[in-house]
């Protein structure tokens, strides 16, 4: 197969620049044209000076819908809101499609308006997005011409969670999650809430109750669910600590050895996971328990919240779209310490 000449939508920014590093050692993704925003014009070095080795001759471009022409698979790594405009040309190009932003991830144009607090101005293409997290959905993203990747919190809390609750171990409603993100989380765009000072020596809880990914969570898990995040001083990393009442006396650790068995990317231990040791990574590091005392399951996750959560989980899925092995491009060691 010829390496597949890819359109990267959002190259200039954090999630695009990962992709960029994870292609690099891809044998059959090209990037082939880089668009980005306010860093059009510029060298891709210039913006993402870590890339500058691998991609020397690299330049960021405005896109144009012509490119559609010259390309065999699109990426779109763009704010939240923009792929409903984008998504008919490159449907109707008939060209294969991973969008990494919430638009086409829910169920419903209702579901995309309760969370997100705005209405979806492409309700009739929700269907035609298949939910991309591999390990749920392997066969539907196999024959899918477009993914809705999954949101970063939502990857680890789904697959801390998800073994658990098919096996029946967890008493309905009773779920509570605490996720914690390095500062990566929020993109390139500095703000109020990540700036250094705010971040720096300081551990702090936000989007109360409310978390728009809590609704993909819900999705996933078929339950209400109360989802806490916190912006932790950190680069890059998302841990998940997960508890609920115990419905019965399964192990859950079993449960999720059982489901994992043969997935690639997902480690199950009884060691606590650590978000250093998946950076760089798409792993996935899961552990659950029973707690005898209170009656609950504790369950912890740990994923980097651009390789999994992100730029891994986009490469993962277009694997299976083009028929390639999974794990293509994906099995690179993590960086320790
Ligand atoms: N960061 C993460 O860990 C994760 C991010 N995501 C999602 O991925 C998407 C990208 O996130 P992230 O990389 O962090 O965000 P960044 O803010 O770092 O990057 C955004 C990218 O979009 C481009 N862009 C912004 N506005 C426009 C516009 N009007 N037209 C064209 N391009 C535009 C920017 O271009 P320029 O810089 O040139 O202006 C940049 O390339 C978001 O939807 C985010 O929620 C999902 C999971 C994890
Ligand atoms: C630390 C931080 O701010 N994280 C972001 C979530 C990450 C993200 O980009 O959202 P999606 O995964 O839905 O695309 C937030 O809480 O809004």
């Amino acid at each position: 197969m010829n390496a597949k000449r890819t359109l990267i939508l959002g190259a200039s920014g954090y999630a695009g620049g990962e992709l960029l590093r994870l292609m690099a050692a891809h044998p059959l993704l090209a990037p082939s044209i880089l668009c980005g925003s306010s860093e059009a014009g510029q060298s891709l070095g210039t913006v993402h000076p870590h890339l500058a080795m691998a991609y020397p001759d690299a330049q960021i471009f405005e896109y144009d819908a012509a490119m559609l022409d010259e390309v065999d698979f699109v990426m779109a790594v763009l704010p939240h809101g923009m792929t409903q405009s984008l998504s008919p040309a490159i449907l109707d190009a008939g060209v294969p499609f991973v969008d990494l932003g919430a638009d086409f991830r829910l169920a419903s144009a209702d579901d995309y308006a309760t969370w997100y607090g705005e209405s979806h101005s492409a309700p009739d293409l929700l269907d035609a997005f298949v939910y991309g997290i591999p390990e749920l959905n392997r066969d539907a993203i196999k024959n899918a011409k477009a993914v809705a990747a999954a949101g970063c919190y939502a990857t680890a809390a789904i697959l801390t969670l998800k073994p658990l609750v098919d096996a029946g171990l967890i008493a309905p409603g009773s779920i509570t999650i605490d996720g914690m993100s390095g500062v990566s989380g929020a993109g390139k765009a500095p703000s109020a809430k990540t700036h250094f000072d705010h971040v720096h020596g300081s551990l702090s809880a936000y989007g109360l109750l409310n978390h728009r990914h809590t609704g993909e969570m819900q999705m996933a898990l078929g339950q209400e669910l109360l989802f806490t995040p916190h912006l932790v001083p950190m680069d890059r990393g998302i841990l998940v600590t997960c508890n609920a009442v115990a419905a019965d006396n399964g192990d859950p650790l079993e449960a999720l050895k059982a489901a994992y068995a043969d997935e690639p990317f997902v480690q199950v231990s009884d060691t606590p996971p650590a978000t250093k040791a998946v950076a760089g990574t798409n792993a996935v590091h899961v552990t659950a328990r029973r707690c005898e005392r209170t009656g609950r399951i504790l369950a912890i996750g740990a994923i980097d919240n651009l390789g999994k959560g992100a730029a891994g989980q986009m490469i993962q899925c277009a694997n299976l779209m083009l028929g390639l092995d999974e794990t293509t491009g994906l099995t690179t060691a993590g960086v320790w310490p």
